[in-house]
């Protein structure tokens, strides 16, 4: 489990900028898939090997006088409270502001790591800036400059040190499902018809389920455990604002579980939401499946169910291996069924395929559907290997990682899907660069210096 650490700070500090600067790299490595929604409040960073999700809380107000609203602070409250570690922003050129002595005194009663860093320190030259800032009589204030990069390594070395790591009690014989969906979609029914009894209180308002609460139920012998998940809720402009935080708490029970049944009101149709909440489900590398609830208000005739699928797919394509099943949480109507396909994604999702096997899927693949010439360079792909499972993910060794079309990946995918029958369970293809006797780096190093030579001997 990624621990979470907020960012924190009042306006134009350059949290944003921060933000972008740490979880780019990481970005990059991610999937690129178009039509998955990338909420930038949310984003996943890694440093020396240790991952987390850094959380965003800026953008909420846009003039100073607005970050002293109630509702606002309770929202850094929230962030605080349900974060695992916190970065307080301070802003090195625009100096002390009331508001940050009042943010901090906040601080000192957590009991989480928190790091203090004074942006704007855009390079030595600045550090003078620093003097105000240890008046605060916070700890260890650092330097940095978010913008252009100065002592954010000496930052993040420092905060990987005081993060939680991932708590090793995690049972690992059971599947892990969380049920995730947008509000009213029906998530409580769905578990309550799971597990037979009302243990989760269901209601018309939406908003109901905020903690999370595993339960285990028997399935055919079997033993699961459903995380329960608040719901990721988007009602009013406000609310808007409010609810950004009880996405970090449905970002935790995806980060949990294997597989995520995301439950869709079939009388609202596709909305955004889901869109994005899949999106979320994706990202994070769960094994899903799409859930059309409340299929006994539908009004249908034989090509409806069909209907409904095809939309689905057509609008979460990067989600277009994920089974989909029409139900009905209060009559129960197929909810038996779901059980049956969890078992089919999860055997996929864990599944391991040998390096012999991949290779010969991936030369046939070559062959088939040459690679394009990038910078008149040829492409070549070395070998391929499982790295990792729950989700399947696979290192090809490249000589030019960063010039593989996207569409050329895709094709990829594509095509180890079918090879291996891996065609329910997210995949992740990540090329590397092959660490060969010369590497491109040196090989244009050694012609440069030839040609340089014969330069000088004409
Ligand atoms: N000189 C300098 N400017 C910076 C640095 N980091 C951010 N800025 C600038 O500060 C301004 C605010 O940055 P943002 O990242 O949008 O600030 P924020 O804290 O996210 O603001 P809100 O979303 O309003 O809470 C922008 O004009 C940035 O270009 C930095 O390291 N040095
Ligand atoms: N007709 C019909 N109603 C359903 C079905 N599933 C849920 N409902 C109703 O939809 C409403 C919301 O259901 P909940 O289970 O509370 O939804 P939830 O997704 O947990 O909602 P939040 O707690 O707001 O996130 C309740 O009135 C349920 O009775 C279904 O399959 N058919």
């Amino acid at each position: 489990m990624k621990p979470i650490v907020a960012v924190i700070g009042r306006p134009n500090v350059g949290k944003s900028t921060f933000f972008n600067r740490v979880t780019k790299s990481k970005n990059a490595l991610v999937d690129n898939f178009p039509g998955v929604t990338r909420d930038r409040n949310f984003g996943d960073a890694v440093w020396d090997d240790v991952e987390f999700t850094l959380v965003d809380t800026g953008g909420f107000s846009d003039d100073d006088e607005d970050v002293f609203a109630g509702h606002i602070r309770s929202q850094i409250h929230q962030a605080i409270e349900d974060a695992d570690a916190v970065i307080m922003i301070l802003d090195g050129k625009g100096g002390i502001s009331p508001y940050d002595s009042d943010l901090i005194s906040i601080l000192r009663l957590v009991k989480k790591p928190v790091l203090y860093a004074v942006n704007k320190i855009d390079g030595e030259g600045h550090e003078k800036y620093m003097y105000d800032f240890y008046s605060l009589g916070i700890e260890n204030p650092y330097p940095v400059s978010a913008e252009h990069g100065y002592g954010i390594r000496d930052f993040l070395d420092d905060l990987i040190k005081v993060l939680p790591s991932s708590p090793a009690g995690e049972k690992d014989d059971m599947v892990r499902i969380a049920v995730a969906g947008r509000p009213n979609a029906g998530k409580s029914s769905l578990i309550n018809r799971i597990l037979g009894q009302e243990r989760h209180v269901v209601s018309d308002i939406p908003g109901t389920t905020r903690d999370a609460i595993d339960s285990i139920c028997r399935v055919n012998g079997k033993d699961y455990c459903l995380i329960d998940t608040a719901g990721i809720r988007r009602k009013g402009k406000v609310s808007l604002k409010l609810e950004k935080f009880s996405i970090i708490k449905a970002l935790r029970s995806l980060d949990r579980c294997d597989i995520a049944l995301i439950v869709l009101d079939a009388g609202k149709g596709v909305t955004d939401q889901d869109i994005t909440i899949a999106g979320y489900a994706y990202e994070r590398g769960c094994g899903c499946i799409l859930l059309l609830n409340k299929w006994d208000l539908i009004e249908k005739d034989a090509g409806t169910a069909k209907r409904f699928n095809e939309e689905l797919k057509n609008q979460a394509k990067f989600l277009n291996f994920a089974p989909s099943l029409t139900i009905s949480a209060l009559t129960g109507q197929r909810v038996n069924k779901i059980f049956g396909l969890v078992e089919d994604v999860y055997k996929q999702f864990s599944t391991r395929i040998g390096t012999g096997q991949l290779n010969r899927i991936m030369e046939t693949a070559l062959a088939r559907n040459e690679p394009p010439m990038h910078n008149g360079k040829r492409l070549k792909f070395y070998y391929t290997t499982q790295v990792s499972e729950k989700p399947p993910a696979f290192v090809c060794f490249v000589n030019f990682p960063d010039a593989v079309h996207f569409s050329y990946k895709r094709y990829l995918i594509n095509q180890l899907r079918e090879g291996t029958g891996l065609t329910k369970t997210p995949i992740r293809l990540i090329f590397r660069q092959r660490t060969g006797r010369i590497e491109f780096g040196q090989r244009k190093q050694k012609e440069d210096k030839r040609d340089r030579k014969k330069k000088k001997r004409k």
